[in-house]
């Protein structure tokens, strides 16, 4: 690292210590006169900023404190976000990402992250060399089309990327320069923000088509040109585009979909715990999904392998899972069924949503719509009354587009059901029992993925490595969670979590020769040396 001084090293957030910098570092760095007296270690800093954040008095003040103090001193932010990830997860992730996407060129305050616009093209490969970090190995890439729930929001998606890339750091144990978010800002369909005169990004209509792939494939390349071990992480494109992007990449280009193939393996894993609790053997259980989009849709295909290592046949398989879109259950009389969706149809009559539930009885409930209120009081008290512990997840993003609240599911299901959802809800009180919801999503996936990536130096991200996260996740949920009902871990244990997916990412690398070369017999250490831990 290179040596600063005085204030340049003050002003710098990754050497900068403020307060905890010696006296004798204050002398050989030049920083006498430049600092209060008071020498304090991490810790008081920390009780500083905690009391600092408290006093905000809304999550967006708060996400802007903390944005503002990763600019300044990288150490303090991810060691008080690692030592109180469920405190501050909420404000750098979502909820609150999705209002700071809302507003970010409102609330701008320092450039972070790398943007590609469409006026880089045929430059891509030069304009990567402005980015500061020579071994960058994590790329979380936006074009900002599906952010969240929340639609469209062009350049100000930016926020998404960066919330994923702290969450890599902090619950992977990343090191922050070997990370990279990326805007390709194409412009955006959002005409409301091509109009506001504050909008940041590229004020014009998306590009589609060809201009669109091309765009993407010069990034692409250029990434694996410049940065020959980065693995890409697609994440919050249109549906439409998730898949075409995939298809491209996948079985050429080290990448997944955080979307598809995250949210698919959280979704299993979450799906296998709720066996402990129901007492069900997974190879019995029929699944329900709302939504018909990239979330719904790798569920799905991952549930067909899963269901297939169960026993089932391919056909059996298929007749488990099933899908409801806006018109009510999937069947062959709906027109313009998307070609994903097709194996999936079912061979019942058309009927709605909750005549749906009725016939079919799905033991687990998936919601991925981004819509509020999809999961209606109807829908809940049909699942509580065809089963006795319904599992009902709804994924959607942030919690004002949470298919229900945790409080309508307990309350609809007379404190029956089994609650988990994209964003995190609090405990809730109903009949005199409290009840904990549990957060189904990605975060408990994708950072054991990259970290299992780096370590094994895979070529390509392929299936299997979704299904043994799923598989170590649901391992992971402890018999006191069990016995509560929840159906994820505490979050304060990610960081050991994704350590063990990594793990069996390496696995499945070594053993579908996919690894970029030998791999140490002692996996726990290779992962090990890899980790980050925050501090001075
Ligand atoms: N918890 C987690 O880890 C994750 C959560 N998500 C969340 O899941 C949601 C969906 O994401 P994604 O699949 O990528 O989005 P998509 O836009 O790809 O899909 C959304 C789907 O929901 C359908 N839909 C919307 N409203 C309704 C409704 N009322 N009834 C039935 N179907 C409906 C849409 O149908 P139509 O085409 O007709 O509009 C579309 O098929 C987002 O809120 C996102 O934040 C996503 C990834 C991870
Ligand atoms: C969690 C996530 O990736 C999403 O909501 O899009
Ligand atoms: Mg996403």
């Amino acid at each position: 690292m290179k040596s600063l001084y005085g204030k340049t090293l003050l002003n710098d957030p990754v050497q900068n210590k403020s307060t905890a910098f010696t006296r004798e570092e204050r002398e050989h760095y030049g920083l006498q006169g430049l600092l209060p007296y008071g020498v304090t270690d991490i810790k008081k800093q920390q009780q500083r900023v905690l009391a600092n954040l408290r006093n905000k008095s809304s999550n967006i003040e708060k996400y802007i404190y903390l944005n503002d103090l990763l600019e300044r001193n990288q150490q303090l932010f991810y060691r008080t976000l690692v030592d109180h990830i469920g405190e501050i997860m909420p404000l750098v992730y979502t909820p609150t990402v999705g209002e700071a996407c809302v507003k970010l060129s409102h609330i701008f305050r320092k450039p972070q992250g790398f943007y590609i616009t469409p006026e880089d093209r045929g430059e891509i490969i030069s304009r990567l060399k402005n980015w500061p970090e020579t071994d960058v190995q994590i790329i979380v890439v936006t074009d900002g089309e599906r952010i969240l729930g929340l639609g469209d929001l062009g350049a100000n998606g930016m926020g998404i990327p960066i919330g994923k890339i702290s969450l890599y750091v902090a619950c992977a144990g990343i090191y922050p320069d070997r990370c990279m978010p990326v805007m390709l800002d194409v412009g955006t369909g959002n005409q409301a923000l091509r109009e506001d005169p504050l909008y940041l990004g590229y004020p014009y209509p998306r590009l589609v088509g060809q201009d669109y792939l091309s765009l993407v494939d010069e990034f692409v390349e250029a990434v694996q040109h410049r940065y020959p071990d980065a693995l890409i992480q697609f994440e919050d494109f249109s549906s439409r585009n998730a898949f075409t992007l995939l298809d491209r990449y996948a079985a050429s280009v080290r990448c997944f979909n955080d979307d598809i193939q995250g949210t698919a393996a959280v979704t299993l894993a979450g799906i296998y715990a709720s066996c402990r609790i129901t007492h069900k053997s997974f190879a019995d259980l029929k699944i329900m999904l709302l939504g018909t989009g990239s979330a719904a849709t790798g569920v799905a295909e991952l549930l067909l392998p899963a269901f297939k290592a169960a026993g089932l046949g391919e056909a059996e398989a298929h007749s488990r899972i099933s899908f409801v879109d806006r018109r009510g259950l999937v069947t062959a009389a709906h027109e313009l069924i998307k070609p994903r969706i097709c194996p999936f149809v079912s061979e019942r009559e058309a009927m709605s949503f909750v005549d749906a539930i009725t016939a079919i009885q799905p033991d687990v409930l998936i919601g991925a719509t981004g819509t509020a209120g999809a999961f209606n009081e109807a829908v809940i008290r049909e699942m509580a009354r065809c089963q006795e512990r319904p599992v009902i997840i709804a994924l959607s993003n942030p919690t004002s587009h949470t298919e229900c609240t945790a409080e309508q599911a307990y309350r609809w299901s007379e404190g029956r059901v089994i609650f988990a959802s994209g964003s995190p809800f609090a405990p809730v009180t109903f009949n005199k029992r409290t009840h904990y919801p549990a957060q189904g999503n990605n975060v408990y996936i994708y950072p054991g993925i990259g970290l299992g990536v780096m370590a094994s130096r895979a070529r390509l991200v392929v299936e299997r490595m979704f299904l043994v996260a799923a598989e170590e996740l649901a391992n992971r949920v402890l018999s006191g969670e069990i016995e509560r009902g929840s159906i994820y871990p505490d979050i304060a244990r990610v960081r050991d979590i994704s350590q063990g997916i990594a793990i069996k990412v390496c696995q499945v690398a070594w053993q579908d020769s996919l690894a970029g070369g030998n791999l140490p017999e002692d996996l726990e250490a290779n992962v090990q040396a890899l980790i980050y831990e925050p501090g001075y």
